[in-house]
């Protein structure tokens, strides 16, 4: 089977994009391991499958794969990169785009500075839709991990992620306690695990262990969650700037009710064919 795709990124969270509107490939979880192995196969945190609609009012659907393989519900970096490919392919000359995704429909929109805006969706709170084993919702999740107490916001994005305030992300223990609270009980999905640490109320930094691909250059639901959990703890202003290893992103929230909108740059690296 012969496998063509577009290799492309989102601040360096990198991504193999397959056209699965004009190809029907079909892969095995073992097969997305191997592909996504940087010394074995093309390299990448996802693979990201573009198919036909399932509904007239929507443009795409959309499938994300993490790095172990498995199929997740959201992915925002995945989703500016996927805005890109189907305009470059010919897929669509729309500048407004509807995607359903695993974990809900979001709208991507292509601006005339070639950045991306998405309209995230609503955030997800209440526990049993992150999900997070609680009696209540909370602002703070207190989170027993060995001899650690963490005290953590979690919101769902589609996906769900934890996020641990720190005072300076170049010493945070993302290696250590990520992916401790990756596999932690409390999360019956896992979840991704963000580090945030608070210039202003305007201005975060963020890195993001991620769940399934351990940690990322970027992660742009992470960004969407840590800011959600930011605003929601009185840290955070409406319309924040977010820094992540790999770049900035620009997070707006009108507060519950509303969308969450996300707006950064997406490349393409390269075009390859791969023999399954
Ligand atoms: N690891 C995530 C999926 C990719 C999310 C990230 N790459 C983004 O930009 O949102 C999860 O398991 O939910």
């Amino acid at each position: 089977m012969l496998v063509n795709f577009s290799k492309m990124h989102g601040l360096g969270n990198d991504f193999m994009v397959v056209d699965n509107v004009t190809q029907n490939i079909f892969l095995s979880r073992d097969q997305i391991k191997r592909l996504a192995d940087r010394n074995f196969g093309v390299g990448f945190d996802q693979l990201l499958m573009v198919e036909a609609p399932y509904s007239p009012d929507l443009d795409f659907h959309y499938r994300i794969f993490n790095a172990d393989g498995s199929e997740v519900e959201q992915c925002g970096n995945g989703a500016r990169c996927f805005a890109r490919f189907v305009r470059m392919k010919g897929l669509t000359n729309k500048h407004k785009i509807a995607v359903s995704t695993k974990g809900g429909n979001i709208v991507l929109y292509i601006e005339k500075d070639g950045q991306v805006t998405v309209n995230m969706g609503q955030p997800m709170l209440e526990p049993k839709e992150i999900p997070l084993k609680a009696s209540k919702r909370e602002l703070t999740y207190i989170l027993r991990q060995q001899e650690q107490t963490l005290f953590v916001g979690a919101a769902s994005m589609g996906n769900p992620h934890c996020v641990i305030e720190v005072d300076d992300i170049d010493t945070a223990e993302v290696h250590t306690l990520g992916p401790l609270v990756e596999e932690h009980e409390r999360f019956p999905k896992k979840a991704n695990v963000g580090f945030m640490q608070v210039i202003d109320e305007s201005h975060i930094k963020l890195r993001v262990w991620e769940r399934g691909a351990g940690e990322t250059l970027a992660c742009g639901s992470g960004a969407c969650a840590a800011a959600v959990v930011g605003q929601l703890q009185n840290k955070l202003g409406n319309n924040v700037k977010v820094d992540l290893p790999g770049g900035s992103l620009q997070i707006r929230w009108q507060g519950e009710g509303h969308a969450v909108k996300m707006t950064g740059p997406a490349e393409h690296v390269f075009d390859g064919q791969i023999a399954l």
